[in-house]
């Protein structure tokens, strides 16, 4: 399978599982995301919900270039590029905290999902970043949107979506992007965070994430992502934007 869900001791874990194309999202996966919201959503001792990707090597690599380059209008992309903002907002909003367990390297829509977690543990060495603009395209999955809610100071934010580059891990961790740096197994990294975090009862966990999630629907962060979506599908269906794709496709790049 594309991913894998795994519960324990009141966690959910999502494993996006296609480590040979560096867990690159397709339909499936984003199937995956959906499953993960109905089972939070129907099970309350859950308190926290991770993202992860199989390998040492990245966390994910964005959309499949290879499926969604099939994608050539701006009304195509849009449906796309809608439908998985949908399911990451969903994600995003969830009753409880979210960490993105960032376990190598996360760029394009790789690095949105990262963003909108609650939370970033990253590997140490791992690089991220949203590499969008050398696609001659937008973040589009809300992933900037996300990204100027998280505190980072403007001209960071700014700085970090137009250089279009992966940054180190140190960096990351400078810029107030990831949350820790960790360096060995990834679930003891993990572990080590959950003991600091996760309080007896879930219902304060879920108490102050609602406040935050009463932050996003009053400053309508959904209808904000719905214009990035539309924005990047805008850009989309430019020329340069398939150039790009047939590039990194045929390696030419
Ligand atoms: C659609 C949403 C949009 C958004 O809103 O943000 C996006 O996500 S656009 C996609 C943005 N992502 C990218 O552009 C990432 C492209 N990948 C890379 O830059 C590199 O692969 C890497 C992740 C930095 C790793 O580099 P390296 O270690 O040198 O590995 P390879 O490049 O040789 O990759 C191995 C293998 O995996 C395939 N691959 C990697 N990423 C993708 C991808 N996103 N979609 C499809 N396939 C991907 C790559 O083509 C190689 O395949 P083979 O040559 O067949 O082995």
């Amino acid at each position: 399978m594309a991913y894998r869900l795994v519960k324990r001791e009141g966690i959910i874990i999502l494993e996006i599982n296609r480590p040979a194309i560096h867990n690159a999202i397709n339909m499936e996966v984003l199937e995956g995301f959906k499953e993960l919201v109905h089972i939070v959503k129907n099970e309350s001792s859950i308190k926290l919900a991770v993202i992860t990707g199989a390998g040492d090597k990245s966390f994910c690599s964005g959309g499949d270039l290879t499926v969604l380059h099939k994608l050539k209008t701006e009304q195509e992309s849009y449906e796309m590029l809608s439908d998985a903002a949908t399911i990451l907002y969903d994600v995003a909003t969830l009753p409880i905290p979210t960490l993105a367990l960032v376990n190598g390297t996360a760029v394009g829509g790789g690095c949105e999902i990262a963003t909108l977690c609650d939370y970033r543990l990253v590997k140490k060495g791992a690089k991220c970043g949203f590499i969008q603009g050398q696609l001659a395209i937008t973040s589009g999955w809300g992933g900037g949107t996300y990204l100027w809610e998280k505190g980072l100071r403007l001209d960071h934010t700014l700085q970090m979506l137009t250089e279009s580059i992966p940054y180190a891990s140190d960096q990351l961790l400078a810029i107030g992007w990831a949350t820790e740096v960790f360096e060995g197994n990834k679930y003891d990294a993990l572990e080590t965070f959950i003991q600091k975090m996760i309080v007896p009862h879930e219902s304060v966990l879920k108490a102050y994430k609602m406040q935050l999630i009463r932050k996003w629907q009053q400053t309508k962060l959904f209808e904000r992502i719905i214009e990035e979506v539309r924005t990047c599908s805008v850009l989309w269906e430019q020329e340069a934007h398939h150039q790009a794709v047939d590039s990194f496709l045929s390696k030419k790049k």
